[in-house]
């Protein structure tokens, strides 16, 4: 069996996607995801021109060589745009297998470990009340489990604060969009919110909250310390993670839960907080950490720790890697959460799937492969748009982490 001719779609039916389709000898075809937002074309021509001719004539059925061709042989490890590339070549591969099989790929993986696969939803708003009243909307829908963010009194376009109820969609405008940040004006506001959140619906359902890299190591733990009436299932990205140890300072003053690793890209990225025990939740998932091949090694090793995993799962996510996520949410028994912001009806019409959402679960589907494809016709309609995401500066003009 031969790799015969492969090719990438860009589309944009709301947001940019980047789609890698695979076709094989035997007239089997396999869909990948490689959207990296903001930076979508960079991995586009790291396919087209650097991985698609070294893939002509290969064994589509070698998915771990491939694997390793892809990583060992680049030299250049890791990064966004190299792990995202070779994620998409891994989606589609494990969808050949599971065409040719005849099996959906939960069960090529080792078979389901549950029902279905609990999701957290994104409920915001531009202040306390109004988001206290969308988490509300959250529960009206069936979740069991919903992100709180709120706009803060003083900050502009505080993150996680959309357009639209349903959808949050950072990545708005040709050039990146300035917004602000101040850590003290957070500090004050954002317990309020998960009080009268506690005081308005109770203790039953699941609440989140995304800090998206703000706050300092000291600030964190202050955060941590002060939400912990609360109860919080995670609290996620409250520090940049490229120093792992920076964890540690948090982890002595708190036990609310840690979630991290949406921007994470292979198992280096984790391996110290994993293995200090310094987290609860794992955020990498299948586009950003090198497909299913490597972000079940990423779940082993956090097993290891009783680390479960927490699958990013925002809406620049396209919707075959969601229906990849559902795979490995359904199989892999260190399971924690998985993020489900839903895509729009016109993202839904490109990418036909068989997953769906029923009283807080969603469920992937029995066909075989993964279970997503894309409709080329329709894809075309929607060309690429340049759309960066937006940008974070102190009061004072500082730039900080968005
Ligand atoms: O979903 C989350 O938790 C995010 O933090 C979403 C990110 O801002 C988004 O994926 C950036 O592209
Ligand atoms: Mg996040």
């Amino acid at each position: 069996m031969k790799i015969v001719s492969a090719k990438v779609i860009v589309t944009c039916p709301g947001r940019n996607f980047v789609t890698l389709k695979i076709h094989t000898d035997q007239g089997v075809y396999g869909i990948g995801d490689g959207t990296l937002n903001g930076r979508e074309l960079a991995v586009v021509s790291y396919l087209e021109d650097h991985v698609i001719p070294c893939l002509i004539g290969m064994d589509p059925r070698r998915i771990e060589d491939i694997w390793q061709y892809l990583y060992r042989g680049a030299y250049w490890r890791r990064g966004p745009v190299t792990m995202r590339a070779i994620a998409a070549v891994d989606m589609a591969l494990w969808d050949i297998k599971g065409k040719m099989a005849g099996m959906p790929v939960y069960q090529l993986l080792g078979g389901r470990s549950r029902d279905g696969v609990m999701v957290y939803g994104h409920a915001n708003g531009a202040d306390i009340d109004q988001t206290v009243d969308a988490v509300g909307k959250y529960i009206d829908l069936g979740y069991k489990a919903i992100r709180a963010q709120t706009g803060v009194p003083g900050i502009k376009d505080a993150y996680g604060v959309g357009r639209g109820t349903m959808y949050y969609e950072p990545a708005d405008a040709a050039l990146p969009s300035v917004t602000g940040w101040d850590t003290r004006k957070a500090l004050n506001y954002v317990p309020k919110l998960f009080e009268k959140l506690r005081a308005t619906y109770g203790f039953d359902h699941h609440l989140l909250h995304d800090g998206h890299h703000r706050y300092t190591p000291q600030e964190a733990a202050n955060l941590g310390k002060m939400l912990e009436p609360y109860q919080l299932f995670w609290l996620e990205d409250v520090t940049p993670a490229e120093n792992q140890e920076a964890f540690k300072l948090i982890r002595q003053h708190t036990v609310t839960p840690l979630a991290v690793g949406e921007i994470f890209n292979t198992i280096w990225d984790a391996k110290d907080l994993i293995q200090n025990q310094l987290i609860d939740y794992l955020r990498a998932t299948v586009v950003g950490a090198g497909g299913l091949t490597h972000l079940r090694r990423l779940a082993d090793l956090a097993s290891l720790y009783q680390i479960r995993t927490g699958c990013h799962g925002a809406t620049d996510l396209s919707p075959v890697t969601m229906g990849c996520a559902l795979h490995f949410d359904t199989w892999v028994p260190n399971f924690g959460i998985q993020e489900y912001m839903r895509h729009s009806e016109e993202t839904d019409a490109v990418f036909p799937h068989d997953y769906h959402f029923d009283k807080g679960y969603l469920f992937c589907g029995e066909a075989p492969g993964h279970g997503v494809d894309i409709d080329e016709e329709l894809a075309a309609k929607y060309p690429y748009k340049p759309a960066y995401l937006p940008v974070a500066r102190l009061e004072d003009g500082t730039m900080w982490n968005w």
